[in-house]
């Protein structure tokens, strides 16, 4: 198809709006198509919102948030289209750094953001190298192997791209002097190490965007943490504050429009809004910079490209045969981040889910696959399970109130020690005088913590229970359709029984897309693999659930 455009008034109650009006004829035109496919589009110019319906070849305006005057957004202009991120293993060598480069350059209509993640290892190598920093000696610092290994990496990708090393050099002599700073002060705080792992997303990102300059492909390179990108100061692991929206959207959008340079930004970092430091926005962060800056900038998509063609039915390094999952929620996709997929960034769908934005997973490593796409609702008339997510190394606690039945507050009390402490509780199930409830190590100050952390919970609520700590519990994840819960739980439990696996704890999210069962670490992967085997592949996944309504609809007569 083709579109042409025309201007045009378009009326709506009370407001008189010049627009322009695009109409669909009969050859090749991409982006056009897309726009008239997706149906509903957002624009976002001049601070003028505007919601459009694409339909039969005209532009139907549904919605704007002020009076001035406006154009459609069209994609036969050179707008900012959608938020392309890649994460490390795409960008691994100078070789997948070219192949990045032709894949996007492969979509001529697309006018991406470029959002990278630091180029696959370097992210531990560096918080490796800090950790042998601290007891090294400062005059020992330069024979740290992991700062020769991402010294080597990123000289010889540069000289590999044929950009040459002065892009980083300054940053391979910032790296150095920190750990020097570090051996010198023996001490890593969590602000520290922030800096320190932030070298890997600047080095990646100069490289690339000089890459594409290189090539004729004019770029412009991006720290987060001077683009807009706020965030609160817990180090390590900050939230984005709402201040990023419009900082981010005057700063690309104004660079873009005045030089159409694509912006290639780093992912993971920003800025804290009291300290000024670099924050990071925990492990896995890039994705959730994709998705802020594809709600700041409301874009038509945004694109997570990884090395597995999208998200799986489970993690693949549990069962090889996990199947490419094609449509979640939101909710869904949200659900299995925060529960252990390590695919996704455990926050990163909440900014597409207020922008209305689709997230898209896709494999840079085999580009035709269709991967993954997340939105805001599907069609769950056929879904029954969708993914199963495991997440290792938790401890369970359970509290019996020592008091009588009926006795108010215990609920209360036991949460106040929680939030005393600091420390956020994963699944619950609770009866009048007890509670069950796992808490997830990964979520502690620090590794050395631990141990310090649970005695004084423990010590909290033995004030008002009797307290059993439980650790190395796994918690499984049976993401889905939960109008269909006790068809899961029937056929899950069955699996579970056949295999001689006790279940120590049932949670069903008020989300109601996720079902959790608690069970030892050791058996944690057999059962993921027997789930799996009966759910995906003896004929009740979601592409093949009509028996799963057949059981229902015996099951209510
Ligand atoms: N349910 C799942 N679906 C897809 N990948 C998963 C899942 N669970 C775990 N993974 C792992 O997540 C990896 C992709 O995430 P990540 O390493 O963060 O990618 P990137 O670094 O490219 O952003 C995959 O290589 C896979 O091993
Ligand atoms: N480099 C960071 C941030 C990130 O998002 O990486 P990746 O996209 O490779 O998961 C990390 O390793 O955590």
């Amino acid at each position: 198809m083709a579109a042409s455009m025309h201007s045009c008034g378009v009326k709506t109650p009370g407001l008189a709006l010049n627009s322009k009006m695009i109409e669909f004829g009969s050859t090749g035109f991409v982006s056009s198509a897309r726009l008239f496919s997706r149906n509903i589009n957002h624009s976002r110019r001049n601070n003028v919102a505007l919601r459009v319906r694409c339909e039969a070849g005209r532009v139907e305006l549904l919605e704007r948030k002020d009076s001035q005057a406006f154009k459609v957004c069209s994609t036969t202009e050179k707008e900012l289209t959608s938020v392309m991120k890649f994460g490390g293993s795409s960008v691994a060598s100078a070789e997948r750094m070219k192949q990045v480069a032709n894949l996007i350059l492969s979509f001529p209509d697309e006018k991406p953001v470029v959002v990278l993640s630091a180029m696959a290892k370097t992210t531990n190598k560096l918080l490796m190298a800090g950790e042998k920093a601290v007891c090294c000696g400062v005059t020992n610092v330069d024979t740290i192997e992991e700062l020769s290994y991402i010294k080597e990496l990123h000289t010889r990708t540069a000289y590999e791209l044929g950009v040459g090393t002065t892009v980083i050099e300054e940053h391979l002599e910032g790296l150095e002097q920190l750990l020097k700073g570090i051996a010198m002060m023996k001490e890593l705080t969590l602000r520290t190490r922030d800096y320190l792992v932030s070298f890997g997303e600047c080095m990646s990102t100069r490289l690339f965007a000089a890459y594409l300059n290189k090539t004729g492909h004019k770029a412009r390179q991006y720290d987060a943490f001077e683009m807009g990108i706020i965030t609160t100061d817990d180090f390590t692991n900050a939230d984005i504050l709402e201040a990023t929206y419009p900082a981010v959207s005057k700063r690309l959008l104004g660079d873009w429009n005045k030089e159409n340079a694509v912006p290639v930004v780093t992912g993971f970092l920003g800025k804290g809004w009291r300290s000024c430091a670099v924050t990071t926005l925990g492990r896995g962060g890039s994705d959730l910079t994709a998705t802020t800056i594809g709600k700041a900038l409301g874009l038509r998509e945004i694109q997570v490209w990884k090395d597995v063609d999208g998200v799986l039915t489970c993690d693949p390094n549990i069962y090889c045969g996990a199947q490419p999952v094609p449509h979640l929620t939101f909710d869904e996709a949200a659900e299995l981040a925060y529960f252990g997929a390590q695919v996704l960034h455990p926050l990163s769908m909440r900014p597409a889910r207020e922008g209305n934005i689709p997230v898209r997973v896709k494999n840079s490593y085999n580009p035709t696959a269709p991967g993954t796409v997340i939105t805001r609702s599907r069609d769950m008339s056929k879904a029954v399970l969708t993914s199963i997510v495991l997440k290792r190394n938790v401890t369970m606690l359970d509290i019996t109130s020592t008091r009588m039945l009926g006795q108010y507050g215990f609920l209360a009390k036991v949460f106040s020690t929680f939030e005393k402490l600091g420390i956020s509780v994963d699944v619950v199930a609770t009866s009048e005088v007890s509670i069950s409830l796992t808490l997830d190590p990964s979520k502690f100050c620090s590794r050395e913590l631990i141990q310090q952390e649970l005695d004084q919970v423990v010590e909290e609520l033995e004030k008002i229970a009797i307290v059993n700590l439980l650790k190395h519990r796994s918690i499984i994840s049976l993401i889905g359709n939960v109008q269909r819960s006790s068809y899961i739980l029937e056929k899950g439990f069955r699996v579970l029984r056949t295999n001689g696996i006790n279940v120590q704890m049932i949670s069903q999210g008020a989300s109601k897309v996720n079902i959790s069962l608690i069970v030892n670490d050791d058996e944690a992967e057999h059962c993921v693999k027997a789930l799996h085997s009966a759910f995906f592949e003896s004929g009740t996944s979601e592409a093949t659930s009509e028996r799963a309504s057949g059981y229902l609809a015996a099951a209510s007569t």
